[in-house]
């Protein structure tokens, strides 16, 4: 096994990113017996975080999360990057690959109130507050009558928002608010069958620099195959639909036995229409399903039916 004198853990400052750098920090101490001296954390700055005013999709997408982090690694600043795998485009720079994903959390979202149990309880007319087009879009779908607006921040500034009035719920991945130790604020766990999480939800990735053998070989021990399954047919589908980042799309691929299921979801933004798919398949083709399922999705689609 490598032995590395430093292993630097290159994180974005939010709660959240900082609580997943954690989480990787102390499985790799727990994996290798390590101390936490030797896994530094640096937090870095990404454009994503300095923009409040506006929806990310706006702005130029997911990128804006993790190019700051790509260029440290790249820059020998960092030895792996820590990130939601749902923030990580499909394809990140020259010089910079997935390592793997730690073991998958809770995929689901969170309905959260303070006055309704159910997005079918809102009144007519209710106010939901969101920034995902995918939550927006299904919202929509399930109830045309409710507005959805934006809401921006990160998880506890939206919690405040909601405290304070601003909207009449929202929702949230359970993964970051068990993350941060916040699940409290959960009104309802919504089933994957009623609504389709991201791709990549509730799973950690954790970036490398492509030629670095040794620090991938340190990672080994802390990656988890499963995940890796069901995120390689994921991104594979979010791949072949991934025109643009302004069309709602959902997917989500679990294990069953030796089999990989997977659903996929695409919507307009005002969830007037949505076509879905669900493919089953074998492990070892994972990437393939993935690619087929978008591939199918897209033959069904009605001209302009993706956001240019
Ligand atoms: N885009 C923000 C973001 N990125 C990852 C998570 C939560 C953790 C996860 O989904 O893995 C969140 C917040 C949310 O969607 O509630």
């Amino acid at each position: 096994m490598p032995d590395p004198s430093r292993l630097i853990i290159g994180t974005r400052g939010s709660p959240l990113a900082l609580a997943q750098a954690h989480e990787t920090q102390s499985r790799l101490m727990i994996a290798h017996g390590w101390s936490d001296e030797r896994l530094p954390l640096e937090p870095i700055k990404t454009t994503g975080d300095t923009i409040q005013d506006r929806a990310l999709s706006e702005a130029g997408g997911k990128g804006l999360f993790t190019k700051e982090l790509d260029l440290a690694l790249l820059a020998g600043a960092i030895d792996i990057g820590v990130h939601s795998a749902k923030d990580l485009p499909t394809k990140l720079p020259d010089g910079v690959v997935i390592a793997g994903y730690l073991p998958r959390e809770d995929v689901r979202d969170a309905f959260i109130s303070r006055d309704f149990k159910n997005i079918g309880d809102l009144p007519q007319g209710g106010i939901v507050g969101s920034a995902s087009l995918r939550r927006q879009a299904q919202i929509r779908r399930l109830r045309p009558d409710l507005q959805v607006t934006l809401l921006r921040g990160n998880v506890q500034t939206r919690l405040a928002k909601l405290e304070h009035g601003e909207v009449h719920a929202t929702l949230l991945a359970m993964a970051g608010l068990r993350r941060l130790g916040l699940t409290d604020h959960v009104t309802t766990i919504l089933d994957t069958d009623d609504f389709l999480p991201a791709v990549g939800q509730g799973a950690i990735a954790i970036t490398i620099r492509t030629d670095d053998a040794d620090i991938r070989k340190s990672l080994g021990p802390i990656l988890d195959a499963p995940t890796g399954y069901a995120l390689a047919a994921e991104r594979a589908f979010l791949t072949v639909l991934d025109g643009s980042c302004r069309t709602p799309i959902a997917g989500h691929a679990r294990l069953i036995g030796d089999q990989l299921e997977l659903r996929g979801l695409v919507l307009r933004p005002d969830g007037s229409e949505a076509l879905d798919v669900l493919r089953r398949g074998a492990v070892a083709d994972a990437a393939a399903l993935g690619r087929e399922a978008g591939l199918d999705l897209r033959g069904r689609m009605p001209a302009g039916f993706l956001a240019p």
